[in-house]
């Protein structure tokens, strides 16, 4: 069921506790928690991402970002963690959702893009035929030797992602290199269901109370 009452926003990168507080007092609707990545910045640690899932209320989102491929390697560490929604940010083999949904039927399916041209307005619609709950797209380059797979402080074609928004029939998130200045651009062009940001509400690393309030103020008004 999607609405569109109002853009929903995702803070991603959560390091600790203290950052998830925050996320949650400026109006987050969900936080996310990066897992072992090839390269990125936004790394969490298990244990921690696991407090912050157990100190989050209903009803916000704990998103669990995985580049695990296999689905084995991605029960275990949604068990590890206990995120009621699974971002994968690499491409899985197509029975993947099948069999998450048999082993996690009450957890939440988001498959991440990497919008490079036009050719992945069909890959965004195989994962959606597929059956995930929503679509991420993000910046990134997973065909490179160390793969970018998300957490690049960059923009890409949306161009590309309005086209994927306008032909999905899941909910879609829009992230890479959104900041408080580009945001209500990003908005009326690409019309997403919600937003995801990382670096662009940081300051060396740290969330950043600044550019958070300025950010949320854009999107929440
Ligand atoms: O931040 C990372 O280290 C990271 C690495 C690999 C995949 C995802 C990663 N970050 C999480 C996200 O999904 C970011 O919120 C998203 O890529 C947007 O990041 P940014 O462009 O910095 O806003």
């Amino acid at each position: 069921m999607e609405s569109q009452f109002r853009t929903r926003v995702k803070i991603c990168c959560i390091s600790s506790l203290d950052e998830a507080k925050l996320a949650l007092r400026y109006g987050a609707d969900a936080l996310g928690l990066v897992g072992r990545m090839p390269s990125g910045p936004g790394v969490v640690a298990d244990e921690i991402a696991a407090q912050v899932v157990r100190a989050t209320p209903p009803p916000l989102a704990t998103f669990m970002l995985t580049s695990e491929d296999n689905v084995a390697d991605i029960v275990a560490h949604q068990q590890r963690v206990g995120a009621n929604t699974i971002q994968l940010v690499d491409a899985v083999p197509t029975d993947t959702y099948a069999q998450l949904r048999d082993q996690l039927p009450a957890v939440k399916l988001v498959q991440v893009i990497h919008v490079l041209d036009e050719r992945n307005v069909d890959e965004a619609l195989k994962a959606v035929a597929d059956g995930v709950d929503a679509l991420l797209l993000d910046s990134g380059n997973p065909n490179l030797a160390v793969k970018l797979l998300g957490g690049t402080g960059r923009v890409h074609n949306w161009q590309v992602s309005r086209q994927i928004v306008e032909q999905s029939s899941v909910p879609v998130f829009l992230a890479g290199g959104l900041n408080p200045e580009n945001v209500r651009q990003a908005i009326d062009v690409v019309q997403p269901f919600g937003l995801d940001i990382c670096s662009g509400v940081r300051t060396d690393g740290q969330l950043d109370k600044r550019k958070l309030e300025a950010f949320m103020k854009v999107v929440l008004g």
